[in-house]
């Protein structure tokens, strides 16, 4: 330690090193007097500090030689915060294109940062939903705290978002954005009444016809009266497809403006807000998200980004499947809507949709929200089953066991009987399931139920062995995220 601190105290960073403690450079910041770098010592990561300030004395840790070694809980994060502004998350509002990198695992920025920065991107790299956090037993201040941390760790001061990631209930808005959150995507699914498509054209005029008559008429006027004129976007209203979109979205648009008026509109900080109306039953027709976004607009609520459901499917971990021609037609429209209302159009269930990044960088011209999160755990599976074969068996095995329970949370067409034998796999090739779509899925859903099976006497079944084991392989994970997003903002453009 003594070394350490004299190379902190020098302010050589070439020099900072520590027999048994890994030292990250780049986090080596000086404010006033006082320098503070991370490390990892056999106890964990820490923060050093090492001349007398009030951010040294506001660091709650140990004192050792003079140095403060502060471990990263939620308070040092607030001072850190506090300290150095670009550790606290930041609104990006519409002129730059974001990628949200969600890390259910806490361990995934720094790898994140290595591959943004630098690019003509931000990263909202604390981007959770209420789903994953019960999966994983996480909450938003775990997510904001292992963000910060890796942002400070990475030494990256061009700015990150937060993102209280679909959002439905008013208590988790008012969670996230108490914590600082500076973004909130609205999950509008509950007010969206998809029973609606399942109506025949007679059913939905009778439903329809008993709406109040100053709706209708609302809604008629300015839909097949005054032709929508939306430069780039194909819009052709029929009195069956408005009749249908006005069941199906008028509660939802109400329910988003309600929430824009208390939550959003009366915050005296800046947060990006999103509309979510892609996890629904069917496709949204740019007709439909034309209608909701001008309703929006005639109602002043101002948004950041939308989410339709675009056709074919956006599965979670693997590539679009569907017809990448229509894809393209609806895309164009759906990209010109938001230049029109001068939104970023948003790309939910985001990881891997390689087969489409170009067309999406193409059509929105580079501006464009995109969200990631399970193709950043599966990295790290593929890590485990680089390193640690025995584990990775393990949860292979568990999550073949558990699958059907797992597709309670998320909707996937995998085939698991399609998926090959693990005994029939070399250990060198076990890396290959995260090649093979239907294991991709199987890892993928199962995270939340591997992260949490405890044994018999109340340990962790894997999450203990899962959590060593890329600790030590840090580095490695780091190269794969930066080989696999990498690979995402190539094709997207950037
Ligand atoms: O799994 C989740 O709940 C979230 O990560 C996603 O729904 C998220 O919005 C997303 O689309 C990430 O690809």
């Amino acid at each position: 330690m003594k070394e350490l601190i004299d190379a902190i105290k020098s302010g050589n960073t070439s020099t900072l090193s520590a027999p048994g403690v890994k030292v990250y450079g780049s986090s080596f910041t000086q404010i006033g007097n006082t320098s503070v770098v991370m490390v990892r010592t056999e106890a964990g990561k820490r923060l050093v500090a090492v001349g007398e300030s009030d951010l040294f004395n506001q660091l709650n840790g140990e004192v050792v030689d003079g140095a403060k070694v502060a471990p990263l809980t939620h308070e040092n994060r607030l001072t850190l915060n506090q300290f150095l502004p670009y550790t606290a998350p930041q609104a990006f509002g519409t002129q730059v294109a974001t990628m949200g990198l969600g890390d259910r695992l806490g361990i995934a920025s720094p790898g994140h940062i290595q591959t943004i920065r630098g690019k003509d991107i931000r990263p909202v790299l604390a981007q959770q939903s209420i789903r994953e956090l019960a999966l994983t037993g996480r909450t938003y201040e775990d997510v904001l705290d292992a963000a910060a941390y890796a942002v400070f760790q990475e030494g990256y001061k061009d700015g990150y978002g937060a993102d209280g990631d679909h959002l439905k209930k008013e208590e988790d808005i008012e969670y996230a954005l108490r914590l600082g959150f500076t973004m909130l995507t609205l999950d509008c699914s509950e007010n969206i009444d998809n029973t609606i498509e399942t109506l025949s054209a007679d059913e939905v005029a009778v439903k329809y016809a008993v709406l109040p008559a100053g709706l209708r008429e609302h809604y008629e006027k300015r839909y097949l009266e005054t032709p929508a004129n939306v430069p780039g976007a194909a819009l052709n209203y029929t009195r069956e497809a408005l009749q249908k979109d006005v069941l199906i979205y008028d509660a939802a648009i109400n329910f988003m403006e309600a929430i824009y008026r208390k939550y959003i509109a009366t915050l005296d900080r800046a947060v990006d807000f999103e509309i979510s109306i892609d996890e629904t039953a069917t496709p949204t027709s740019p007709e439909a998200h034309y209608l909701v976004a001008n309703e929006l607009r005639d109602r002043g609520v101002t948004i950041f980004s939308m989410a339709p459901r675009f056709c074919g499917e956006f599965q979670k971990g693997i590539d679009y499947i569907g017809d990448i021609a229509q894809f393209e037609r609806e895309l164009a429209s759906h990209a010109a809507i938001a230049v029109h209302f001068e939104y970023k159009l948003s790309i939910h269930s985001g990881s891997d949709k390689f087969s489409v990044f170009p067309l999406i960088g193409q059509y929105t011209k580079g501006l464009f929200h995109i969200k990631t999160a399970g193709t950043n755990w599966l990295e790290a599976v593929r890590v485990v089953a680089k390193v640690n074969p025995s584990l990775y068996r393990r949860m292979h095995q568990f999550a073949l066991d558990h699958f059907t329970e797992a597709t309670a949370y998320y909707h996937v067409t995998t085939d698991i009987n399609a998926i090959v034998p693990l005994a029939e796999v070399a250990d060198a090739d076990l890396p290959n399931y995260m090649e093979e779509n239907n294991a991709r899925q199987l890892l993928h859903i199962t995270y939340g139920l591997l992260l949490q099976a405890k044994n018999a006497d109340g340990s962790k079944q894997f999450a203990e062995e899962f959590f060593r084991t890329m600790t030590e392989q840090e580095d490695v994970f780091a190269e794969g995220l930066r080989h696999h997003i990498g690979r995402h903002l190539e094709l997207l453009g950037k």
